[in-house]
């Protein structure tokens, strides 16, 4: 309670929140209560609830339960005079400071939404970037897949991932025309060409923002002539459409 004395509390043993989390179970339950921390285990059994109730608590800054044992409804008085039997010590910070409660809850969360357990941060709604770009339809960091078909055949299938808004590892998991499977011709072949064009599309694309995609319209301006195959005869719209259709499909796979 606050009527207590600074200098009682100075006597107490500190007790970070570090050490209060190690003890989170049945077989050792502390909380921490309005700056102090309690040792119930023993009492734990004897609550006047499923032991559920109060065992989630355990190894926690415990205030907010303790003051609304039900929605806005305290502990008695004769309850706050039993927990002084359990009083271990008072909870501080890394400096050796007394935490208060809402302070210590803060740091709490703030270690839950940290990767201290290897759990995945969980950002508000005013800081996951990820939501932002989702709610106004722009495209995800992660790996991309689409295809382009026509006439009854897969003729490009591309695979590509963003990151930060860039293309990178842009790769053709297929390209086909009336069933000859370009990635599969030898160099001495007539259509080689076409294939090494459309590898120098991928490179051409590679590193640049997601934008430089439109430049398929215009395929000449990323693939040489080869072997009197002109560049701007590249299908380069196909290899297009399949982008859009990737990112019509949304993420394959997450980073
Ligand atoms: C901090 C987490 C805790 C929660 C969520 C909690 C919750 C509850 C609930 C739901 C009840 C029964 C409902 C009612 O009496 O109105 C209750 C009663 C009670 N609890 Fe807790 N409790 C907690 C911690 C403790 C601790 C640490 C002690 C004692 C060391 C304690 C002592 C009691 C006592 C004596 C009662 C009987 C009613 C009263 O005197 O207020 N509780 N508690």
């Amino acid at each position: 309670s606050s009527d207590r004395d600074a200098a009682d509390d100075d006597a107490l043993d500190s007790i970070t929140l570090d050490e209060l989390a190690e003890h989170d179970g049945a077989e050792s339950c502390w909380k921490a209560i309005h700056g102090r921390v309690y040792d119930i285990t023993d009492y734990v059994p004897d609550h006047p609830t499923e032991e559920e109730v109060i065992l989630e608590w355990c190894g926690r800054e415990s205030t907010e339960g303790w003051d609304n044992k039900r929605p806005g409804v305290p502990h008695s008085a004769r309850a706050e005079a039993m927990l002084e039997e359990y009083l271990i010590g008072r909870l501080v910070d890394g400096d050796g400071e007394p935490l208060e409660p809402e302070a210590a809850a803060r740091a709490e969360e703030g270690d839950e939404a940290g990767d201290a357990d290897g759990e995945p941060a969980r950002l508000s709604p005013a800081e996951d970037e990820r939501l932002h770009r989702a709610l106004l339809g722009l495209p995800l960091d992660g790996r991309y897949r689409g295809v382009f078909s026509d006439g009854g055949e897969m003729q490009v299938n591309v695979q590509f991932d963003l990151r930060d808004g860039r293309l990178s590892n842009i790769s053709y998991r297929h390209l086909a025309y009336r069933g000859e499977d370009y990635r599969r011709l030898d160099e001495d072949d007539d259509l080689y060409p076409v294939w090494a064009q459309h590898q120098q599309l991928a490179e051409a694309l590679e590193g640049q923002p997601l934008t430089a995609i439109f430049a398929l319209y215009e395929p000449e301006r990323l693939a040489e002539d080869i072997d009197g195959y002109s560049g701007a005869t590249l299908r380069g719209n196909k290899v297009h459409s399949a982008f859009r259709d990737a990112l019509n499909r949304g993420v394959y796979s997450w980073p």
